[in-house]
């Protein structure tokens, strides 16, 4: 079995669509190519397959409804183009995935929110909700407070944060050629398409360019991409989406596009991930039927179970959780502020709304967001 049979598993996956396929290279939205991709979307819900997609193209949408034929240099121009785009393009997904009976959200985020703990966790629980929901989130950089991306045209990054947030099996990056070359088809019309190669294997970098000139992220946005979202085990394709049927071909187990395989299972990276988080803001400790029941039987932590806070964090911080004699059984990131830990401790999870005046998670850590450091 070749590892590009593993795409027919995937249950999660983001799709990204680059601004050079979204625009027809620059000249406004390519709404009968958003029908299509939609239309395509809609047959993977059906397939029971979870999508988040991440979608360029907010600029020059904005560019068109102002009447701007050229992109303007000025990067403040840009941002104004951009939060007027965003209302047309988000209009035009709504519109195509009504017709399939399919809701979608406006996510609208930046590298900030997905670095801050916090922030992190909070975005991670809309995105999951809303996957739970069925509902397509449809997300974009939020370029009125970061500019980054319309900067360096790099929505890749975002897509594989996005990855990396809602734990994606696979990542789609849609864009204006078949797949990877190794080199550029533009200048090499000899070049040839990469089938597969793992994300970490070092020689895509010299294929993939410097990114060419400013605006366009090109392919080397896209190679680090797929490592990043490698890093919590979510593989890459890199594909043309003008092909016809792309996305359902490649549910299918097709082979287009390039594969850039992650080269360890999603949940083992990401508890890697926590494992990796050095600074550890509090202690957390436990009662010996909370100790059981993490370490025997990989369970959640709840409030009911923890005697004791020490120290001083905030929601999505690293804490240790130890027994009452002080030795470490596990990690990872509180769903509260440890003044509302301190609150809710020993207490029964359905009673968290009564306490704090809100209803947050029943979990103080989700087992999705724990290590065991020992185990029974
Ligand atoms: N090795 C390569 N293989 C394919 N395309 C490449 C390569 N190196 C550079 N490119 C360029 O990258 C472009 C796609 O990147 P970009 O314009 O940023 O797309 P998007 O807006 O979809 O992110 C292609 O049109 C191509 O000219
Ligand atoms: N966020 C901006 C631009 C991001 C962008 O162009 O990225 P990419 O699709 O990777 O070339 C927009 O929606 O227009």
């Amino acid at each position: 079995m070749t590892r590009r049979q593993d795409i027919t598993r995937a249950r999660r996956w983001v799709v990204k669509i680059g601004s050079a396929l979204l625009t027809n290279d620059g000249k406004g939205l390519d709404y009968a190519g958003i029908a299509h991709w939609v239309e395509q979307m809609a047959e993977l819900r059906k397939r029971d397959i979870e999508l988040v997609l991440v979608s360029s193209g907010a600029v020059a949408a904005g560019m068109t409804r102002l009447g701007w034929s050229e992109r303007p240099r000025e990067i403040h121009r840009l941002q104004a183009a951009a939060a007027v785009g965003q209302m047309g393009l988000i209009q035009n997904y709504e519109a195509e995935f009504t017709r399939y009976g399919l809701h979608t959200a406006q996510v609208l985020l930046d590298h900030d929110d997905l670095s801050s703990r916090e922030r992190y966790l909070n975005a991670r629980s809309t995105l999951t909700t809303l996957l739970d929901l069925g509902v397509v989130p449809v997300v974009n950089e939020n370029d009125t407070v970061v500019t980054d991306e319309i900067r360096f045209g790099d929505n890749d990054t975002l897509g594989a944060l996005v990855a990396n947030l809602v734990d994606a099996d696979l990542l789609v990056i849609m864009t204006d050629q078949s797949g990877m070359y190794n080199a550029d088809p533009r200048s090499n019309p000899a070049a040839e398409l990469i089938s597969e190669m793992a994300a970490a294997d070092t020689s895509l970098d010299a294929m993939a360019g410097d990114g060419g000139s400013l605006g366009r992220g090109g392919m080397i946005t896209k190679v680090r991409a797929a490592r990043v979202a490698a890093r919590s085990g979510a593989d890459t394709i890199i594909v043309g989406g003008r092909q016809d049927s792309v996305l359902t071909r490649l549910a299918s187990g097709e082979a287009l596009g390039t594969y850039l395989w992650a080269d360890q299972q999603p949940q083992a990276a990401r508890k890697r991930w926590i494992a990796g988080h050095l600074q550890t803001r509090g202690t957390l400790v436990l009662d010996e039927g909370a100790v059981s029941v993490l370490t025997g039987k990989g369970r959640s932590l709840l409030p009911v179970g923890v005697r004791e806070v020490r120290g001083d964090f905030t929601r999505g911080e690293l804490v240790i959780c130890t027994d009452a004699e002080g030795r470490e059984v596990a990690r990872g990131l509180s769903n509260y502020h440890a003044f509302e830990a301190r609150k809710i401790i020993g207490k029964a999870s359905y009673k968290i709304g009564e306490i704090l005046g809100y209803q947050g998670e029943e979990e103080l850590i989700h087992r999705d967001n724990m290590v065991l450091t020992r185990r029974l």
